[in-house]
């Protein structure tokens, strides 16, 4: 049967990355992307900005909700200060398997715990299961109908704190109406967007930036 699109993004990195060098798996994927086959990875404008506010929040406990085919999280990892990890949910096993293999080639495996699961049944286990009080960073790139719900099951679960930082993609497009109605509204988030364009193309699309007030 034929390849699925992931496996050949994956097939892409083996062949054309350098094993071990982040910059190398992401540059590819990227080119890939744009001059072969479109995925829905975060991409180079918009993950430039993924980049900035991950490096400006520098945390110790990082979560993603949709790891698809790693893209974001080699993105996000390769910035983390050493002895932090990202912890990433990926409930669809073949593309977990895509992704580990994709982490692995970037050589941050040590640096990413890809879970395998639904956020919805793992976000309760958060602590229990890793070992952590609260949450310093949040990426949601997953169905964009289960932003909301689950920021208000991290909100329920006490795994945010007063500065804690929610980043979502595709805030515009596909977009997430409720989830930006939320947090543009709630007295318990400060909320900017960051303008940008999905991932590429000139479509305009951007991320959404919400501290959580406590
Ligand atoms: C109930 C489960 C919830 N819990 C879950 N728990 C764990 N993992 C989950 C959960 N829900 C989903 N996932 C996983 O996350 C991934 C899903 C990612 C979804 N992303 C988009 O749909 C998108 C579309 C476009 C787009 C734009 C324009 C177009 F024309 C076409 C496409 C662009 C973009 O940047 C996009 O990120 C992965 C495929 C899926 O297995
Ligand atoms: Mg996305």
């Amino acid at each position: 049967t034929r390849s699925t699109r992931p496996q050949r993004l994956l097939k892409a990195v083996q062949k054309k990355a350098i094993k071990g060098d982040p910059q190398s798996v992401i540059s590819t994927i990227d080119y890939f992307c744009r001059h072969s086959e479109w995925a829905m990875n975060v991409g180079d404008e918009k993950g430039a900005i993924l980049d900035s506010v991950v490096c400006e929040v520098s945390p110790s406990t990082a979560l993603e909700l949709g790891t698809y085919c790693g893209y974001s999280a080699v993105r996000i990892a390769r910035l983390l200060p050493p002895g932090t990890k990202l912890i990433t949910l990926e409930f669809n096993p073949d593309y977990a398997a895509v992704a580990r293999q994709i982490i692995e080639y970037s050589g941050l495996q040590d640096k990413i715990c890809l879970v395998e699961g639904a956020s919805g049944d793992l976000i309760p286990k958060m602590q229990e299961l890793f070992g952590i009080k609260t949450l310093d960073f949040v990426f949601l790139d997953h169905w964009k109908d289960r932003y909301l719900p689950d920021i208000k099951l991290l909100e329920e679960c006490q795994l945010l704190r007063k500065g804690s930082i929610l980043l979502a993609d595709n805030v515009i497009c596909p977009g997430t109406p409720d989830y930006l109605e939320y947090v543009r509204n709630s007295p318990r988030y400060e909320s900017k967007y960051f303008k940008s364009h999905l991932e590429y193309t000139k479509v305009e699309d951007g991320l959404e930036k919400s501290v959580f007030l406590g």
